[in-house]
């Protein structure tokens, strides 16, 4: 913080002191401003206008005012005692006063000290006898200075104006003109304290005593009264003694005492050798902190009777800093604040819980180096009190320009000091001030006064439009910084005795506590224990809100992920749909393809079946369908893995040997279906089955031709040499039955080639059967086995069922089916087959000629 600046000296002060220097002015003249700021207002009348502030006329003759109009003049009426009308409309406006030091206290005082000290002067200078010329020049110079000693600068205008006249020496010099400065609330020049307080302090009173918070400032230089209108003497007491008598006087008249109670507070703000601010406690002198605009540690005093409450404020004072200066004798050297609260809880029959504080400050006057003669400690005392008063007509002023134009920002000027940290809400038009500007009349404080009025007149437009009047006041608030049911609400006991407040009450010793006082004690505690549940209350709903606010918040974040996570999830379905759009697309397409495929293989698969129904009538009247039907999975039929023609690598297919292993037990016909026949590694071909025709039915592709032509001849030994057998000795005759659909041309030609070949050879019969065969359903690549009666089955997948022949039907078919004669009539030379061994040609000579003859 900034050390205390001593005010630079208000202009016009060296003039001043030019004016003991210059020469007389002309005597019964006024100067008027060429150019005045404000019209001059018209005095009330020749006699009465330029009354002295005192009531007994200081000067004979008044000087006349030319310049004023007289019927103006004589048309004013204002009463004697110019006691302030208070209109209605200013109720809310700052209210400003004028009290006017009468000049005979300072004339008395001054003039007398004057006197001695011009006196002892002269006395000492004029060691030698002066020159009778000198000597007469130096009696007119005294008596020069004795009229101007008792010239007044403030003259009374009205109840709410006054002149300010300059001396003559600074109206010659600096041109300086009278000015008028109105608008007061009330202007008192001789009146009494009683008056003053009627007319200023009263209305602060009843509003008080009605749950109105006030304040009244006394501000002014030093030793303009500012401690004599607020405190007074014994003989006439100032406004603080009067308000408790009337606070008093009141209690006593209808309301009863128990529900009055009222506390007081008196604090100090001054400076220790300028080292900063500080507080402290008139009341036990106790140093005061201050935290958040709140005075820690301040002591209220219950008050129940005047007399207490006068003892207060006399020890107060006794302890309150003042030291005598060039302009006061016993000038005051703090701020000093004293506070009255209204702790009653009815008024008008009506509850309510009223904590009203009526404040009352006595401030330090601003001083001028100069004239108080200020040094060393006193000097940093006087920078304290001027910055001081400078912060609190700054916070005012701020908030006057504020209220006129609001877009000017109200400046926190009340940060830079104690004083009016203290007093923030009422220099922010939160509650509402009055003040009281106190001026000496004399000559001399011409410039004092007129900084004074310049400064603190424009105050009378500050308007208190936003002012607070809650039950639980931002200063009650302050009052008890330190109490610890606000601090701890936890340890609050409700219903009982506040103790800290009874036992601070009891250590100040300057109060007895009667009867009564524990009634107002008692009333008081309930008061505070309300105020302390409220607060409690409010903070529990605080808390509530916060919890509330903090799950609100906590819950926004769970439904913020959920959301995002719904989104993902979203985006996952839809991802999802988008594939299984396509694979439903796919298996469409696919089944498109398996459509087309399943038509073109279910004509092959006709024909295939067509053709691979075989039914083989052997001797043992077993039928053997075998029903091949080759797969498209064509690597298999890798010409590693194919079959050899002629030899026993047909692969395994267990099914057809289960089926022909089972053929050998029984006689039953049995058509297998065999449908991969690549993986018939091995084929044995049971007694019983005599030939196995296997229908090749290959894709489209030509690989899988190739591999399948392999296939193409496939030599079914029949390993059967049971002697019991038919006689048909069929493994002497290639049994096979290709059918092939897709083999290449040549292949085909040479199947065909060998097929002639074969065909030439069979007989007749074998041809017919063939030609029967080949009427039955299949196509032009069917082959026949020559040599061999077979019948094809018609195209169909059902499984034969078996028939019952007679025994004798069923042997001549099967002898003719051994196309015995054909046998015969063959060549000798087994041409174009392979060559039997000599035990199976020899019995099958045999038989043929056996059976031969049973046909015959
Ligand atoms: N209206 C008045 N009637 C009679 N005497 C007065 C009046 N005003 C002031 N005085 C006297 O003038 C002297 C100085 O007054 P006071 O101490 O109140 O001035 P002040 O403004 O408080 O000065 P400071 O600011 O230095 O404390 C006191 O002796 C006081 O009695």
């Amino acid at each position: 913080m900034e050390e205390p600046r001593q005010e630079p000296p208000p202009p016009g002060e060296d003039a001043a002191e030019e004016t003991e220097k210059s020469p007389p002015p002309c005597p019964n003249t006024v100067t008027v401003r060429r150019n005045p700021h404000r019209r001059a207002r018209p005095t009330p009348s020749a006699t009465t206008a330029l009354r002295s502030p005192s009531s007994r006329p200081l000067k004979p003759k008044l000087p006349d005012i030319s310049s004023f109009r007289m019927e103006e003049i004589l048309s004013f009426d204002i009463s004697e005692k110019h006691r302030p009308d208070i209109s209605e409309s200013e109720a809310e406006n700052l209210k400003v006063y004028l009290r006017i030091r009468p000049l005979s206290v300072s004339s008395a005082h001054g003039s007398r000290r004057n006197r001695d000290m011009v006196e002892s002067v002269s006395r000492a200078r004029n060691v030698w006898p002066l020159n009778p010329v000198r000597k007469k020049d130096a009696r007119e110079k005294s008596v020069r200075k004795k009229q101007l000693s008792s010239e007044i600068c403030i003259m009374v205008n009205d109840a709410t104006s006054v002149t300010l006249t300059p001396p003559v020496a600074l109206q010659e010099s600096k041109r300086i003109k009278s000015e008028v400065y109105g608008g007061f609330s009330g202007v008192f020049s001789d009146s009494t304290q009683e008056e003053v307080y009627e007319s200023m302090v009263r209305p602060l009173a009843d509003d008080f005593l009605r749950g109105k918070s006030g304040m009244l400032a006394a501000l002014g230089p030093s030793g303009s009264g500012k401690t004599h209108t607020v405190f007074g003497t014994p003989r006439e007491p100032g406004m603080v003694p009067l308000l408790l008598r009337q606070i008093f006087e009141h209690s006593k008249g209808g309301i009863i005492k128990s529900q009055r109670s009222f506390l007081l507070s008196m604090f100090e703000i001054c400076t220790e050798r300028g080292k900063g601010e500080k507080a402290f406690d008139l009341s036990n002198g106790s140093e005061l902190s201050m935290q958040q605009g709140t005075l820690k540690g301040l002591q209220e005093v219950i008050i129940t009777d005047l007399e207490q409450a006068d003892s207060l404020i006399a020890c107060g004072m006794l302890k309150r800093a003042t030291a005598m200066t060039n302009t006061n004798s016993q000038s005051s050297r703090s701020q000093c604040l004293i506070n009255i609260r209204n702790a009653s809880t009815k008024h008008d029959g009506e509850d309510r819980s009223s904590a009203s504080v009526l404040t009352i400050a006595d401030l330090a006057g601003a001083e001028r180096g100069r004239r108080t003669g200020n040094q060393g400690t006193r000097l940093l005392e006087s920078n304290f009190i001027n910055n001081t008063s400078m912060v609190f007509g700054l916070c005012l002023r701020s908030l006057l320009e504020h209220q006129k134009n609001p877009t000017k920002v109200l400046q926190k000027h009340y940060q830079n000091s104690l004083l009016t940290r203290y007093l923030r809400d009422y220099l922010e038009g939160k509650k509402r001030m009055t003040l009281v500007l106190t001026v000496k009349a004399g000559e001399d404080d011409y410039l004092d006064a007129s900084y004074l009025l310049r400064q603190a007149s424009p105050y009378t437009k500050i308007k208190f439009n936003k002012v607070e009047e809650s039950s639980n006041p931002i200063g009650m608030k302050r009052h008890y910084p330190t109490a610890p049911r606000v601090e701890e609400p936890k340890r609050m006991k409700y219903g009982g005795i506040d103790v800290s407040v009874v036992e601070d009450r009891k250590s100040s010793g300057k109060a007895s506590l009667s009867i009564e006082e524990d009634a107002s004690v008692k009333a008081d505690i309930n008061i505070s224990t309300s105020q302390n549940l409220d607060t409690i209350q409010t903070s529990g709903s605080d808390r509530y809100n916060r919890i509330m606010e903090g799950f609100a918040k906590a819950l926004w974040k769970v439904l913020k992920q959920c959301n995002d996570k719904l989104k993902v999830a979203d985006g996952e379905i839809r991802s999802l749909r988008e594939n299984l759009v396509e694979e439903n697309t796919r298996c469409s397409e696919l089944e498109k393809k398996l459509i087309n495929l399943r038509a073109n293989c279910t004509c092959t698969k006709e024909n295939v079946m067509e053709a691979t129904s075989v039914n083989l009538n052997l001797g043992l009247d077993s039928v053997v369908n075998v029903s091949h039907s080759l797969s498209a999975d064509v690597d298999r039929h890798k010409p590693g893995n194919s079959n050899e023609v002629g030899g026993e690598n047909f692969g395994t297919v267990s099914d057809a040997v289960d089926i022909v292993d089972g053929l050998k037990e029984s006689d039953a016909n049995v058509v297998v279906s065999a449908s991969d026949a690549a993986n018939a590694s091995q084929l044995s071909v049971p007694k019983s089955s005599q030939l196995i025709y296997l229908e090749e039915s290959f894709g489209e592709n030509e690989n899988a031709g190739k591999h399948l032509m392999d296939l193409r001849c496939l030599k079914l030994v029949d390993d059967l040499s049971d002697a019991d057998s038919k006689g048909a000795d069929l493994s002497s005759q290639p049994l096979i039955m290709v059918r092939k659909n897709s083999c290449s041309s040549v292949e085909l030609d040479q199947l065909l080639s060998e097929d002639d070949e074969k065909s030439r050879d069979q007989p007749a019969s074998a041809d017919k059967d063939l030609k029967s065969t080949q009427a039955c359903s299949f196509g032009s690549s069917v082959e026949a086995e020559p040599g061999l009666n077979s019948s094809y089955k018609c195209p169909s997948l059902e499984k034969p069922k078996r028939r019952l022949l007679p025994a004798s039907s069923i042997l001549l078919r099967d002898m003719r089916a051994l196309n015995v004669e054909d046998e015969m009539e063959k060549p000798k030379g087994n041409r174009g087959q392979k060559k039997l061994p000599a035990e199976e040609r020899t019995r099958t000579q045999g038989s043929n000629t056996l059976l031969r003859l049973l046909i015959k």
